[in-house]
């Protein structure tokens, strides 16, 4: 099987408002999958929907196989996601807030500690270790948010605007990393920097009201609307009714 993830006809409703608007498409294993949108699109909503957070009102989806209302268990074994705002305790250090999440996940004390210091390691955190975390920059709070979203070895993670208020120097730190974590895992990022899209993603769905308005490499959405570079495609994807 090489879906991670399939969404077959996917729909939130919030009484009156249609959050996510009957979405279907599938994600590959390995695949680097961005999620763009304006304010308000749903992005956000069907990732919730994706992670176990919020359930569907209509239609289904699966994360390898796994049903998300069925098999919630087995889903949240294999996802991780690094939200919107980050999920770091701000008075913990840097390896307390490892620590902790490591603890969260059942693992040994052995384990804890293992695990704790290899994050350090990989995310270069060592001249952080002993700091409060809500004393690190913008930048390094991200990156301690993807640390923590990793430690338990996830198959497939939610990277929620991963670099939202990073300067540009920040963010490229950040793409180098999460370039790196593509060998391993699927990822499904969502941003508004369309620069970070173009960069990093193999594939991009654009959503507008809940709904899907295109699917497909920069190069596809550059031919399917007719542009020369990928901002006025997305502009074109957004504001036209359609598309063709
Ligand atoms: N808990 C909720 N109750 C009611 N309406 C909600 C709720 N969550 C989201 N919505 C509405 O659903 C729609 C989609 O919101 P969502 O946050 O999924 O969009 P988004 O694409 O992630 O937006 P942004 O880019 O601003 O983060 C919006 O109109 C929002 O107001």
């Amino acid at each position: 099987m090489d879906q991670a993830i399939s969404i077959d006809q996917l729909t939130k409703k919030y009484n009156e408002k249609t959050a996510v608007d009957n979405v279907s498409f599938s994600i590959q294993k390995g695949e680097l999958f961005g999620l763009l949108g304006v304010n308000g699109a749903g992005k956000t909503t069907l990732i919730k929907m994706l992670c176990c957070l919020t359930a569907p009102t209509n239609g289904c989806a699966s994360i390898l196989g796994y049903d998300i209302e069925e098999n919630q268990k087995q889903v949240k074994e294999i996802i991780a996601v690094s939200p919107q705002e980050t999920a770091i305790a701000p008075n913990l250090t840097v390896r307390e807030n490892l620590e902790l999440m490591a603890g969260i996940h059942g693992y040994s004390k052995m384990e804890v500690k293992e695990k704790t210091a290899h994050m350090i390691a990989a995310f270069s955190l060592q001249p952080y270790e002993n700091q409060k975390s809500k004393t690190l920059s913008g930048g390094w709070q991200r990156k301690l948010s993807i640390a923590l979203a990793l430690i338990s070895e996830p198959k497939i993670l939610f990277l929620d605007e991963p670099t939202l208020g990073l300067d540009i120097i920040g963010r490229r730190e950040l793409w180098a990393l999460i370039e790196k974590l593509k060998e391993k895992t699927t990822i499904v990022l969502t941003t508004h920097y369309l620069e970070e899209a173009e960069a990093l993603c193999d594939r991009i769905c654009v959503m507008k009201d809940g709904k899907v308005k295109a699917i497909g490499t920069v190069k596809e959405l550059l031919s399917m609307t007719n542009t020369g570079n990928f901002e006025d495609a997305f502009v074109k994807i957004v504001t036209k009714e359609e598309l063709g």
